[in-house]
């Protein structure tokens, strides 16, 4: 694993988090995941990149689980520490040209948006539906990267999203076309619930690609 300097740390909400990280010519596919250890502990965990392939540093979207053995360390990380990073690793890589019809469905729920967030940072003229779900409206994580109407955000405890309740409750109510290219990231809860009410609509099963995080 090599050592890479924090550069920066951006609160989003009270738990959630985006470090920015050097990036040291770390290559990845958008839509891979890198490992993160502290220096001298042996605990080390998975984080999507949430940065796009141009950019000159590296990003992931962190959330706190208050409980967990990593992230509550994570979030007390300042500028000048330092994280030793092992990848990129995984298999939800994007490229969007090799698909004959370019059309996307993105759906996500908590931090599970970082893959995308990548994806839209590294493409930017990109077809696409993203469907987020959290809790509540401030989990809205920089959306302003995505265009306004390709985003819907589904909120399941307060009533402030463009629909409320949960993701897969909001994707009963959608018509798809059969050859849209179907990419999930987040909680197995929801991957699983999603993946039969996709190909409960038609979807082929070749047109999804998931992510499970937890
Ligand atoms: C391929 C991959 C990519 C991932 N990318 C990200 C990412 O971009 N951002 C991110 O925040 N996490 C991501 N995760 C989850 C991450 O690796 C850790 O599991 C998470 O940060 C918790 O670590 P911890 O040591 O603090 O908690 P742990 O001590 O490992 O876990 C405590 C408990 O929390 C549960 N848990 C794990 N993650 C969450 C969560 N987000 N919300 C609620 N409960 C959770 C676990 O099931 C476990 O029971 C990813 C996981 C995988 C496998």
């Amino acid at each position: 694993m090599k050592k890479h300097k924090i550069i920066a740390v951006r609160h989003l909400t009270k738990s959630t988090f985006v470090l920015r990280i050097e990036r040291k010519g770390l290559p990845f596919q958008t839509g891979q995941f890198v490992i993160l250890r502290r220096p001298g502990t042996i605990e080390q965990r998975e984080y999507s990149v949430y940065s796009g392939e141009q950019d000159d540093y590296l990003e992931v979207l962190v959330r706190e689980v208050t409980s967990g053995k990593v992230t509550p360390r994570l979030k007390k990380m300042k500028p000048g520490d330092e994280l030793e990073i092992d990848g990129p690793h995984g298999f939800f890589r994007f490229q969007p040209t090799l698909f004959p019809v370019q059309k996307f469905l993105f759906l996500a729920t908590g931090t599970g948006i970082s893959p995308f967030h990548s994806f839209v940072k590294t493409y930017s003229e990109l077809n696409y539906k993203l469907v987020h779900g959290v809790r509540f409206r401030e989990e809205a994580y920089e959306h302003q990267i995505f265009e306004k109407q390709k985003i819907t955000l589904c909120t399941s405890v307060d009533k402030t999203g463009d629909f409320n309740g949960r993701i897969t409750d909001y994707l009963c109510t959608q018509e798809l076309d059969n050859d849209t290219q179907c990419f999930l990231c987040g909680n197995s809860a929801m991957i699983y619930e999603a993946f039969d009410i996709l190909t409960g609509k038609g979807i082929p099963v070749r047109n999804i690609y998931s992510e499970v995080y937890f």
